[in-house]
């Protein structure tokens, strides 16, 4: 049996986001995955999002994805320590420091690891590599939408 990415278990009004809802027909499609006590998500992306400089990729879509993974492990983290299904997490904070230059047309891997989780928050800390080079590392404070929020 295949296993399912974190994204394509939220409930489907959570499913729209750009970067990594399955029901967002224009978006990117992100997917996470456990691997270990680490997450890991994995994106080629096209040479469209280049940044100032050919065959490089552009800021905000480095923090994006590091953003979109961010939030799905967050989720995953909940579920697999609480024992008990999220909602959907939403960023309050993201801080990326980028380390070296990301190529487009590569696949770059973003790894996630959980350094707190408190209530409904959960910081995770966050590195997007290409082929083993480390291009950007940070940290995201999720926060879990409370299931009333929908509702107001
Ligand atoms: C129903 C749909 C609502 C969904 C709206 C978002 C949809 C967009 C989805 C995304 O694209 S995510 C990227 C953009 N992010 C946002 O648009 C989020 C906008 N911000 C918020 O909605 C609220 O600020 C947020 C839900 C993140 C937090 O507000 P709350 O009032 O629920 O949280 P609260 O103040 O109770 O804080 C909870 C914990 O988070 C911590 N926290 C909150 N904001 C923080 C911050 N900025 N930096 C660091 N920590 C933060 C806070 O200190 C606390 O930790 P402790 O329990 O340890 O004290």
């Amino acid at each position: 049996m295949t296993e399912l990415a974190f994204q394509d278990q939220y409930a489907d009004e959570y499913a729209h986001c750009y970067g990594c809802g399955r029901l967002n027909e224009d978006g990117m499609k992100l997917k996470s995955y456990w691997d270990g006590e680490e997450t890991v998500c994995r994106f080629t992306a096209d040479p469209k999002f280049s940044g100032g400089y050919p065959g490089f990729l552009y800021g905000g879509m480095i923090a994006s994805l590091m953003d979109c993974h961010g939030a799905a492990t967050a989720w995953a983290a909940k579920a697999r320590t609480v024992q008990q299904e999220a909602t959907r997490f939403v960023t309050a904070s993201l801080k990326v420091d980028f380390r070296a230059p990301a190529p487009t047309n590569v696949e770059l891997e973003v790894r996630g690891k959980i350094n707190e989780i408190k209530g409904r928050k959960v910081v995770v800390d966050l590195t997007l590599s290409a082929a083993g080079k480390l291009c950007a590392e940070g940290s995201a404070v999720m926060v879990e939408i409370p299931i009333n929020r929908q509702e107001g």
